[in-house]
C-alpha cells in the first residue's frame, strides 16, 4: 500500500496532465521536424507505387507465354525506374526490367535475372514464374486521400520518410514547449568554475535539458541562484520574461532551512497542487501553477530530478504537444536478476543493470547502492527497476517491470 500521506505516482502525474492542452501550432519544413508532434492528420497526395512496378532487376513477361517448356521470348526493349517502357508487351515478348520500373501493359510477372536464360533463341527460364511475382501492385503502400500520418504522432526517422514521400514538405506541428530551468543552491557552481571547499558542480540541469529537450521542449537554462528568497524571485520573473511554459526549479524542494522554492513561489503567488509524492528517489516534487506557467520542483539529489523528469517532465512536456501517447505506460516485463525485498509505501525506481538470460529474456539486476546522489550508478544502470508500493519480495527469477534509460543498450 502507498504511504497514505504521500500522492502516489500515478495520482501525481494525473495531476500533472490534468487540462493540459496542445499548445499553439506552427508549419516547419519536414528536415525541422524530427521529435515534433503532428497538429493535423496529413492526407496522402500520392499513391504509392503511381503505377505497377517490379520489386526486382529481371524480365517482365506474360507468366503464360513461359509455361511450354523450352520457350523463348523476344526482348523488345527496357525499363527502367523513371523511363518506362512506354507500349503493351505483345505476345512472346519480354521487357529488360529494373527494380522500381513501370510494369509495361499486358506483363503480369518478373523473371528474376538470376533465374533467367538469356541467348541468341531469346530469354527463357528453367522454372518460369508464377503470374504476379515480384510486382509492387498501384497503391500498395498508400493511396492518394488516405489519412496516413495523425495528429498527435510524434515524428520519427519512419514518420519523417512517410510524411515526405506523401508530399508534404512544410508540416504543421504543436509549438515547442518553452522550458525554463533555475538551479539553486549556495553550494552550486558551473562545471569549469573552481569550487570552494564545500562547494560542488551543479550538473542536475544538464540532464534535465536533455530529457526536455528529447521529449521536444526549448530549454531556457537561467542557471544558479543563491538560497535567498530574492534571488530566486529574480529567476522567476526572467522565467517570466522568457515566457516560459514550465518553470522547472532544481533542488531546495524539501523541508530543510535553506529548501526555499516552496516559500518564494508561494509568494510569487503559485496555486500549489502538491509537493511530496510515494516516490523513491523523488518524494520531494512541487507541482503548482503560477498565472499560465506550470511549475514543476524537481528535488536537488541527481537521480530523484533526472528520475521526476523523465516520469513527469518529459510526459508534461509530449501533453502541451498533444502527443497521444504522453504518460503512456512505457514500461517493460522483465526478470529480476536478484532477490528482491518487501517494498514499503514509496514506488520505487531503482537503477538497473539489463542484459538477457539463456532463452533471450531481459534480465533486471539491481545496482547494489540505491543512494539518489550516485550518478555513477545511474550511468551503469541500463533501466529503472519498479517496485510498487507495498510489494512483496520477489525471489531472483521472479517477474519484474522495468523502465528503459535513455539510450538504453543491452548486451547479451
Ligand atoms: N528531513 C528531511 N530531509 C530530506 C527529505 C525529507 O523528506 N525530510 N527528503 C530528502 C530527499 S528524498 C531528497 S531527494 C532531498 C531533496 O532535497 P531538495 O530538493 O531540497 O534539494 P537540496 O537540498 O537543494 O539538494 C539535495 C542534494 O542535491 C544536490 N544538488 C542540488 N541541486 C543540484 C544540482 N543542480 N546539481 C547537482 N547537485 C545538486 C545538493 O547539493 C544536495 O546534495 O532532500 C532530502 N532531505
Ligand atoms: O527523493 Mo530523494 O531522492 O529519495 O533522496
Amino acid at each position: 500500500m502507498a504511504d497514505d500521506k504521500l500522492l502516489s505516482v500515478d495520482e501525481a502525474l494525473a495531476r500533472v496532465l490534468a487540462g493540459v492542452t496542445r499548445l499553439g501550432e506552427q508549419e516547419v519544413p519536414l528536415s525541422q521536424a524530427l521529435g515534433r508532434t503532428l497538429a493535423a492528420d496529413l492526407v496522402s497526395r500520392r499513391t504509392q507505387p503511381p503505377v505497377a512496378v517490379s520489386a526486382m532487376d529481371g524480365y517482365a513477361l506474360r507468366a503464360a507465354d513461359l509455361a511450354a517448356p523450352g520457350a523463348r521470348l523476344t526482348l523488345v526493349g527496357e525499363s527502367a525506374a523513371g523511363h518506362g517502357y512506354g507500349a503493351p508487351l505483345g505476345p512472346g515478348e519480354t521487357v529488360r526490367i529494373f527494380t522500381g520500373a513501370p510494369v509495361p501493359e499486358g506483363a503480369d510477372t518478373i523473371l528474376l535475372q538470376e533465374d533467367a536464360t538469356v541467348d541468341a533463341a531469346g530469354v527463357g527460364a528453367a522454372s518460369p514464374p508464377p503470374a504476379g511475382r515480384h510486382i509492387r501492385a498501384r497503391g500498395l503502400d498508400f493511396r492518394e486521400g488516405d489519412a496516413a500520418l495523425f495528429s498527435g504522432t510524434r515524428l520519427g526517422p519512419n514518420e519523417l520518410a512517410l510524411a515526405a514521400a506523401i508530399n508534404h514538405p512544410q508540416l504543421a506541428v504543436a509549438r515547442r514547449p518553452r522550458v525554463a530551468l533555475i538551479a539553486s543552491g549556495d553550494e552550486l557552481v558551473p562545471p569549469g568554475a573552481e569550487p570552494g571547499p564545500s562547494q560542488i558542480i551543479a550538473c542536475n540541469g544538464y540532464a534535465v535539458a536533455a530529457i526536455a529537450e528529447s521529449a521536444g521542449a526549448e530549454v531556457i537554462d537561467l542557471g544558479i541562484f543563491r538560497d535567498d528568497i530574492a534571488e530566486l524571485e529574480k529567476g522567476f520573473a526572467r522565467a517570466r520574461e522568457e515566457r516560459a511554459d514550465i518553470l522547472v526549479t532544481l533542488g531546495g524542494a524539501s523541508v530543510g532551512d535553506h529548501d526555499l522554492l516552496r516559500p518564494a513561489l508561494a509568494r510569487q503567488g503559485m496555486t500549489l497542487d502538491f509537493w511530496r509524492i510515494a516516490m523513491r528517489p523523488g518524494k520531494p516534487l512541487i507541482h503548482g501553477t503560477l498565472g499560465e506557467t506550470r511549475i514543476l520542483g524537481l528535488p536537488g539529489n541527481p537521480v530523484a530530478a533526472i528520475v521526476c523528469a523523465l516520469v513527469f517532465l518529459a510526459p508534461l512536456i509530449r501533453a502541451l504537444q498533444g502527443d497521444k501517447r504522453a504518460g503512456a505506460d512505457e514500461s517493460e516485463a522483465a526478470i529480476a536478476g536478484a532477490a528482491l525485498k518487501p517494498n514499503k509505501g514509496r514506488r520505487d525506481f531503482m537503477r538497473a543493470r539489463l542484459g538477457r538470460d539463456a532463452e533471450g529474456r531481459l534480465v533486471a539486476t539491481p545496482e547494489p547502492l540505491q543512494d539518489s546522489s550516485l550518478l555513477t550508478e545511474l550511468v551503469r544502470s541500463q533501466a529503472l527497476l519498479i517496485r510498487e508500493a507495498g510489494a512483496p519480495a520477489v525471489a531472483a527469477g521472479g517477474a519484474c517491470r522495468v523502465l528503459r534509460l535513455p539510450g538504453a543498450f543491452v548486451t547479451g
